[in-house]
């Protein structure tokens, strides 16, 4: 078997490229590459380990004609377009918690820098002018610190204000008010939060609702002499705004680790009085970079090797226990989706996937986006279990999913019902022995095949000599039978034969076989 090919195309711990290897992937290692020269390679990958320098724009996802998975050793995927790669099936995956409390501590770090004045003092010290007079601080404890987003990052440095004896009020509309007691914060509208805050920290990811949450209009609200301290993303404060309060003295501070434009190269706010900044430096420890690169290689090679999902942004998550007990019934649901998917005729705008036995005691997103990568094969050539569900949702299927407790009289079944022009239409399959795919039924048929390589399904009346015509009129055209699968739903009613052959049927002879006497219908299928 090949080896998963993996580019870290940003500067990463070494233990990233270590633990690929480790784990069976072959791994190149080339940071800094323009746009250009990343879009030339990265046709050969598996998989792109980033952090936040990679764009990972439609561009390169058009030339990424191999890629299964993004892994972000950090938090922020704004680099990347999830929805795009998401259409493209590839799953996006960051590492959310490794970074946290290194970035909570930079975000305290740059709290205390401004409260005392100390970089400014630091340079004027240096230059030998001993500026003692100059510098008058502030005290942090009993002042009020208002948090805007109390999510990891966020609770951490809740906790360390506590720690400093400051009182703290946290906006976050998703900040239950059972959170904020266990935070030990006193949960508040933005409004209040603007009026109260002697510091304001941001610690929310960069998005419609958050955009300039920091505006003109909110800045003109803060309480004079605020501090304010952005180390989430750049976008979320006025900068121009910002510069205009710190020069008015409303706003007695600022400090920025995240700017609008990065890498930050010019800005109005350089060189201000009580301005402070860092270049994108939150993640940036030795901890946490060891962290956040182990984790994203841990991460992306067990998906690349094993099927396991941690941490996927557009995927649910899928334990490395359970993917190997998935993987026979990734391929039973695919065959089964591409099975209605080939059957069916006209719109289908409803299916349901039925699990019981031992598939209902399993995950069942993963098997649903298997039976929908096979049902949409037919329309797409691109389409994998991660793009499935979107692709579905886009077209406005009804998908269900139902999970029975029952015994059935299979060990396990899966079942997939799908609601055509003609009624409902439904196949079922199981594993059989060490988890061999076996479709049990088609259409109401009970009928026991492999669904492998080409195949002919024709639909007939139960009547004697059939068999025989088929086999005769396939054999003139040269077509040799592997294998013969019957069913029927009464004696003499409709019967059903699924035959796998050594090579596709060509059209005529599908014609021909259709004018045989009996038969009413015949498809043939690939899988
Ligand atoms: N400077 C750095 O180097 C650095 C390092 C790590 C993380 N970050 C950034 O820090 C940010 C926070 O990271 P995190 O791990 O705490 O994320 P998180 O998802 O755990 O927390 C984000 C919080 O923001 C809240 N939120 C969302 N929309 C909001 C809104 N409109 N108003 C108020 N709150 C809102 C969410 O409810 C959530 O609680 C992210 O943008 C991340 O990219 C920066
Ligand atoms: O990789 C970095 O240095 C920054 C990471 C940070 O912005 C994040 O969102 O995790």
């Amino acid at each position: 078997m090949t080896k998963p090919k993996v580019l870290i195309s940003d500067k990463m711990d070494p233990n990233a490229a270590r633990i690929f290897e480790e784990r069976g992937c072959e791994v190149d290692v080339k940071p800094g590459m323009t746009p250009d020269e990343l879009k030339a390679v990265i046709g050969e990958y598996d998989g792109l380990a980033i952090r936040s320098a990679t764009k990972v724009t439609r561009d390169i996802l058009d030339a990424a004609t191999n890629l299964k998975v993004i892994g972000r050793a950090g938090i922020g995927v704004d680099n990347v377009d999830i929805p795009y790669a998401s259409s493209k099936g590839v799953v996006v995956m960051n590492t959310p918690f490794g970074n946290s409390i290194t970035t909570a501590e930079h975000a305290i770090a740059l709290l205390m820098a401004l409260a005392r004045q100390i970089p400014a003092a630091d340079t004027q010290t240096q230059r030998g002018e001993w500026p003692k007079s100059a510098f008058m601080g502030v005290e942090v404890t009993g002042k009020t610190l208002g948090l805007i987003g109390a999510g990891n990052i966020g609770s951490i440095v809740a906790s360390r204000a506590l720690g400093l004896k400051m009182k703290v009020v946290a906006f976050d509309p998703f900040l239950t008010p059972e959170r904020a007691i266990e935070l030990g914060v006193e949960k508040v509208d933005l409004e209040t939060l603007l009026a109260r805050a002697d510091f304001i920290t941001l610690h929310t990811p960069l998005t419609d609702q958050t955009r300039n949450i920091l505006s003109r209009e909110n800045l003109g609200k803060t309480k004079p002499g605020v501090r304010i301290v952005n180390c989430a993303r750049g976008g979320l404060v006025d900068e121009a705004a910002l510069k205009e309060l710190l020069d008015s003295g409303h706003v007695a501070g600022a400090a920025l680790d995240v700017f609008q434009t990065e890498p930050a190269k010019d800005s109005p706010l350089f060189g201000t009085p009580n301005f402070i900044c860092t270049p994108h430096l939150g993640a940036s420890t030795t901890e946490a970079q060891v962290n956040v690169a182990l984790q994203v290689a841990e991460q992306m090679a067990d998906y690349l090797v094993n099927g396991g999902v941690t941490n996927a942004l557009n995927m649910p998550s899928l334990s490395a226990e359970e993917a190997p007990k998935l993987k026979p019934y990734m391929a039973l649901a695919e065959n089964l989706g591409s099975l209605v998917g080939q059957l069916a005729h006209g719109n289908l705008d409803k299916i349901s996937i039925e699990r019981e036995g031992h598939a209902a005691e399993l995950s069942g997103k993963p098997i649903t986006g298997a039976v929908l990568a096979g049902l949409m094969r037919e329309y797409s050539d691109s389409v994998n279990m991660v793009n499935a569900p979107f692709l579905a949702k886009e077209r406005g299927i009804d998908v269900r999913e139902v999970r029975h407790d029952r015994e059935g009289v299979y060990h396990t079944l899966v079942r997939v019902t799908v609601a055509t022009e003609a009624g409902d239409r439904s196949v079922a399959g199981t594993l059989f022995g060490a988890g061999a795919p076996r479709l049990v039924e088609i259409f109401g048929v009970a009928i026991e095949a492999d669904l492998k390589g080409n195949m002919l399904y024709i639909v007939n009346e139960d009547a004697p000599g059939f068999i025989g015509r088929i086999g005769t009129l396939l054999g003139q055209n040269g077509i040799n039978i592997g294998t013969f699968h019957l069913g029927r739903r009464d004696a003499g009613g409709e019967a059903v034969l699924l035959l796998s052959v050594d090579q596709p049927i060509p059209d005529d002879v599908v014609k021909q076989a259709c004018a045989l006497e009996g038969v009413r219908m015949v498809k043939p299928l690939a899988f």
